[in-house]
């Protein structure tokens, strides 16, 4: 039987850096996959996918250029959904390459099967070639799929998934979208900008409930304006769907409507893959949701046992999942570099249009009982914004101790709002005043003057010279 230092169950972006940083360090190092692809979510079903699609958007709907030359561009009759999934596969197939070419760099033996565990040591791999290895550690990095609700007749050609939705044969006329959470506002953005009919059923009133109450509600404005439906407090009870394909599904709704619609997309939440790994069989301590439960160093109850990325729950990122298997390594093998997660780290939404946030919002800054200020500035006011032809109200607001002026959060929706937010996550994890904000040179004309004029503003309000009203859009 094969023995190795550590056996990384997943390809995703936590099980890949994890196995590379292990194997750079000198230790012998398994991964077992699945699939047959690498990079799990990350690579083949979420974030790049849904990432592609919205650049492909955008450029087929040319949302961007309408700002500037102030014309609509039809998306062409022949846009079919070929053209559509044309750059997405582009990217998925290259990323699947580049995710198995850095394991191999690093020597990491790679398995093709399921993996169960046997003991705290030993791994069995089912598949075409069925053997067990063996562990000095393991990692969990198996992530997480769609939550099936039981209601909801799944049929992986009009009711789909945020997987089954990147393999649909015919474009839809009109979709309903199912939460409005990180999926289900990026897919809705998505199809809106393709001049889908979208409507999306959430069963609170506030879309993205972790972001700034106003930010989330300029978003909400914005996908109004770009004739997306927001069905709030709602939720779909039933469906029908007819035999022939060419009739709307009829989706009857909490509220008594009905939504008679080409397809639907469930985005209402995910759980984590332990199915199979036999936990229960080893005592390993899980949580709600089918997550595994872990310490601060990404251990579980078992010592030899880790876990990182989606299959521990929040925040269920591919940026925080590659840091958390980077740092179980460090605990594994002392190698004294990277101890834990970074406490600030930015939120991207990659709408249309895009936010992006950090730091703390108004809500928690109220909460906390913080003496804060805001500070505005809009695209449309800074140089970059007119020359590009903001279409979007694009803001980025600022908030601040009013005492120290210290920065303690950082919102922006725009144009590339989840690059942007990177200068303003350096602010707040430095501690940085409004001061020394205006003190700084920017290169000109860009969109990092929205940080000088938003801290303009806000030391006009500390002055008592408020010349903007809070929040304020076309
Ligand atoms: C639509 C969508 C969009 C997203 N967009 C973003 C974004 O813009 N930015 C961002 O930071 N995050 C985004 N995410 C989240 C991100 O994709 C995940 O947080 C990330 O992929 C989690 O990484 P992971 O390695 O934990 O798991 P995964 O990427 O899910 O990988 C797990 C791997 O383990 C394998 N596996 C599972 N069980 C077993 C087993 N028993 N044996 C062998 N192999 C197994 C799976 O096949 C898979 O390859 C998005 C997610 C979705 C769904
Ligand atoms: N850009 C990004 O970083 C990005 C993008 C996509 C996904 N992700 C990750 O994927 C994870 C899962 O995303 P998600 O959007 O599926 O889940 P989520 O939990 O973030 O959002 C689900 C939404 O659906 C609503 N909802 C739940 N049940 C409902 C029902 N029965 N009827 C109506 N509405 C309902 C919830 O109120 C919530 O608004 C996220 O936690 C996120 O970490 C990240």
């Amino acid at each position: 039987m094969k023995k190795y230092d550590l056996i990384v169950i997943g390809s995703g972006p936590a099980g890949e850096k994890a196995a590379a940083k292990a194997a750079y360090f000198g230790y012998k190092v398994a991964l077992v996959e699945k699939e047959r692809t690498f990079g799990g979510a990350g690579v083949q079903t979420g974030t790049l996918p849904s990432k592609t699609l919205k650049e492909t958007a955008l450029y087929l709907s040319g949302v961007y250029q309408k700002g500037v030359f102030g014309v609509d561009k039809e998306i062409g009759r022949e846009t079919g959904v070929h053209d559509f999934l044309y750059r997405k596969n582009v990217v998925t197939n290259h990323m699947n390459k580049m995710v198995k070419y850095n394991l191999e760099k690093h020597g990491i033996e790679l398995y093709e099967g399921f993996a169960s565990f046997i003991n705290k040591n030993h791994i069995k791999i089912s598949g075409e070639l069925e053997q067990t290895i063996e562990g000095r550690f393991i990692l969990i990095a198996t992530g997480s799929y769609p939550y099936h609700p039981e209601h909801i007749p799944f049929d992986n050609k009009r009711i789909l998934d945020s997987d089954t939705i990147l393999s649909i044969t015919k474009f839809p006329k009109s979709i309903c979208v199912l939460g409005a959470g990180v999926i289900g506002c990026e897919y809705a953005t998505i199809f809106g900008a393709m001049g889908v009919k979208t409507f999306v059923v959430n069963d609170h009133d506030k879309i993205l409930g972790f972001l700034d109450t106003e930010v989330s509600e300029a978003l909400v404005k914005q996908m109004k304006k770009n004739e997306i439906k927001i069905l709030f407090n709602n939720s779909v009870t039933s469906f029908e769907i007819p035999e022939n394909d060419e009739k709307p599904l009829k989706l009857e709704l909490r509220s008594g409507q009905i939504l008679n619609v080409d397809m639907f997309l469930f985005a209402a939440g995910r759980s984590g893959h332990i199915k199979g790994l036999n936990c229960d069989g080893i005592g390993l301590k899980t949580g709600k949701r089918e997550t595994v439960l872990v310490n601060d160093k990404f251990q579980t109850n078992i010592p030899n046992i880790y876990a990182v990325g989606d299959v521990i729950g929040f925040p269920a990122l591919a940026s925080t999942s590659m840091e958390q298997g980077r740092i179980a390594i460090t605990h594994m093998f002392n190698t004294a570099d990277l101890e834990s997660l970074a406490d600030i780290f930015p939120y991207g939404i990659y709408t249309v249009p895009e936010v992006s946030m950090v730091g703390i919002t108004e809500e928690q800054a109220n909460e906390a009982k913080i003496d804060f200020g805001v500070g505005y500035s809009y695209y449309r006011d800074t140089a970059r914004g007119m020359i590009m032809g903001d279409t979007d109200n694009g803001y980025l607001k600022l908030i601040f101790d009013k005492k120290t002026k210290v920065v303690l959060g950082v919102h922006i929706m725009g144009y590339s709002a989840t690059e942007l937010i990177h200068y303003g996550m350096q602010l707040v994890q430095e501690k940085k005043t409004l001061d020394h904000l205006i003190a700084t040179v920017f290169n000109y004309p860009t969109l990092h003057d929205l940080y000088k004029y938003a801290s303009y503003d806000g030391l006009g309000n500390l002055a008592g010279k408020k010349v903007k009203k809070a929040g304020e859009l076309i």
